[in-house]
């Protein structure tokens, strides 16, 4: 098998194909560079000292752990030298980060979720990095928070990394969705799936079921007719599978299709949902639109949702796109 690496691919996208600037390539390589870092550390578990809280809340009011810390360290750090960036923002952090000293000023803005699945870190199952990438307003002036609160339709990139049994990198710069595997020996990113596409036909489902006394009722149908099985109006048994890391439930979902969903539901009315709008959701919803499938939040369009703040939280419904589409016409009905 011919290896392409990371390298190989995006400068290919670059000069032959046209489809993303030289200044998009490289801010790309430093973030997967970060993320063979985050891998690194991950790796090294107990031995590393990275397992753990660090007893500190974030923004969201989450404790953090140790490794929130530091993966959100090594972005910012990598970033701030090696990318065409403006400015970042992170789920860790209150607010942005500008790029300092730096003229003519970064033509990016940088998002990330620096570590997902943050409640699987110490029990060794699948966590990962998710960033999205969004152009800086042109002009002098350094970027504020505003000028962040681009829908997702804006993306110019987005990814993420699953550090796994394998670390591997998903990525779209919207021409369709690859998938690159760590080689731990080599330290490179080796091209292992192109153009993924999220296979229509699912039996699968992945939701948090703990919170069903909470559901809002189209969930609530919607979730009882796949459990009804072959017995019920679906006439088919379905699957469930919850790994409580969104970055590994939609890297299987990539892979073998199925609907992953975190609802908002009845217990906080000003807190829609659990997930991140501009590091989670949006990113995702790129990635899973440009594999074939759809990105909801009940009602609309996840990427056309025009984000009001930074840590905006969003009902998220995504995958396969007839289940997505069913389960977002029920909240019509
Ligand atoms: O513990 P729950 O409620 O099932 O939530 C799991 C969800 O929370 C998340 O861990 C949130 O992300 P963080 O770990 O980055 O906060 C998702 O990855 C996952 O899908
Ligand atoms: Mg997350
Ligand atoms: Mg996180």
């Amino acid at each position: 098998m011919k290896r392409i690496s990371l390298t190989q691919y995006l400068v290919e996208e670059q000069r032959s194909h046209n489809t993303i600037p030289a200044e998009l390539r490289l801010l790309i390589e430093v973030v997967a560079r970060a993320c063979k870092t985050i891998s690194h550390a991950v790796g090294k578990g107990a031995l590393g000292d990275v397992l753990g809280t660090a007893n500190i809340e974030n923004v969201q009011g989450e404790v953090q752990k140790k490794l929130d810390i530091i993966s959100n360290e090594i972005l910012l750090e990598a970033n701030e030298w090696g990318g065409h960036l403006a400015a970042m923002a992170s789920e860790e952090m209150e607010t942005i980060h500008l790029i300092p000293n730096r003229y003519p000023m970064g033509e990016y803005m940088l998002l990330f979720d620096p570590l997902d699945g943050s409640s699987n870190i110490d029990v060794n199952v699948s966590i990962g990095t998710i960033f999205s990438v969004l152009k800086a307003p042109e002009g002098m002036g350094q970027p504020t928070e505003q000028d962040f609160l681009q829908p997702g339709s804006k993306q110019v990139a987005a990814g993420y990394a699953v550090y796994g049994p394998q670390t591997v990198l998903v990525l779209t710069t919207g021409n369709g969705v690859n998938c690159f595997t760590l080689d731990r020996e080599m330290g490179s990113w080796v091209l292992t799936q192109s153009n993924m596409q999220i296979p229509v036909e699912t039996r699968e489902y992945a939701i948090n079921a703990s919170n069903a006394r909470h559901w809002f009722p189209p969930v609530t149908r919607y979730v009882n007719e796949l459990q009804a099985g072959k017995a019920g109006p679906r006439e088919t048994d379905f699957n469930m599978r919850w790994i409580a890391s969104m970055v590994a439930d939609v890297h299987r979902i990539l892979n073998r299709g199925g609907i992953f969903m975190y609802p908002g539901d009845a217990r906080e009315p000003d807190k829609p949902g659990k997930l991140r709008l501009m590091y989670e959701a949006n990113p995702m919803a790129f990635i899973v639109e440009q594999a074939g499938g759809a990105a909801t939040d009940g009602a609309n369009r996840i990427m056309d949702i025009q984000p009001q703040k930074l840590h905006q939280r969003v009902p998220v419904f995504l995958g396969s796109k007839s289940e997505v589409e069913r389960v977002t016409a029920y909240h019509q009905q």
